[in-house]
């Protein structure tokens, strides 16, 4: 049903679960002796998030973080406004922050600069997509699990317009999707 408003698959279901297999193996390497906080940042990053910790394999918390700056547009705002904040005081605890995207970097670096300055011991990023042309401000992810091109994509936690992130997979839309709104 919602398959139909694709017009081009760029990574399929197997291939997510692939690369988050990996991801976790790195991850559980790098942490191995330490208790992360991982932190998930709302509402995209919540398919990854869940599929991710369940192939980390050392202790951690979990908690969440919404912020936003893109609100319906395509375009990000360029301001970063704290919709729900942390339970957990960051002071001290090594922070893996897990984003299913990171385009302009902005969310992204509004929150590692967030958690530097509320003291956290050390921040590390895990991004699913990286879309480095997108970028306005100088930010790189510690991992990620796929480059993408310079498109809107959609699905597995990313949404135009809050639809589309209960996809399996991630694509472009048909552009007529655009047209009628
Ligand atoms: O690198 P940036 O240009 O900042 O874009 C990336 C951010 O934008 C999206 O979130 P959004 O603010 O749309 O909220 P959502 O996760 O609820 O869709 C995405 O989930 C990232 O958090
Ligand atoms: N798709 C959905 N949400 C996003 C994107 C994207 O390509 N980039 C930043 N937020
Ligand atoms: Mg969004």
């Amino acid at each position: 049903m919602l398959e139909k408003d694709i017009e081009r698959v760029f990574y399929s279901q197997e291939e997510i679960a692939e690369v988050t297999k990996k991801l976790g193996k790195k991850i559980t390497a790098d942490f191995a002796g330490k208790e992360p906080l991982v932190i998930g940042i709302l509402k995209g990053a919540v398919p990854f998030m869940a599929d991710l910790v369940k192939e980390v394999d050392v202790r951690l918390e979990m908690d969440f973080m919404d912020v936003s700056s893109y609100g319906n547009a395509m375009v990000s705002s360029g301001e970063v406004k704290i919709v729900k904040d942390l339970d957990t005081n960051v002071a001290g605890r090594d922070i893996l922050i897990v984003e299913d995207i990171i385009d302009s970097g902005r969310t992204l670096k509004y929150l590692v600069d967030l958690f530097k300055y509320r003291q956290a011991k050390s921040v590390k990023l895990v991004t699913l997509f990286d879309k480095p042309e997108g970028r306005v401000v100088d930010i790189e992810p510690d991992y990620f699990g796929y480059l993408v091109p310079n498109e809107f994509i959609v699905g597995y936690g990313l949404d135009y317009q809050e639809q589309y992130r209960n996809l399996p997979f991630v694509g472009v839309l048909k552009p007529e999707i655009y047209e009628n709104n």
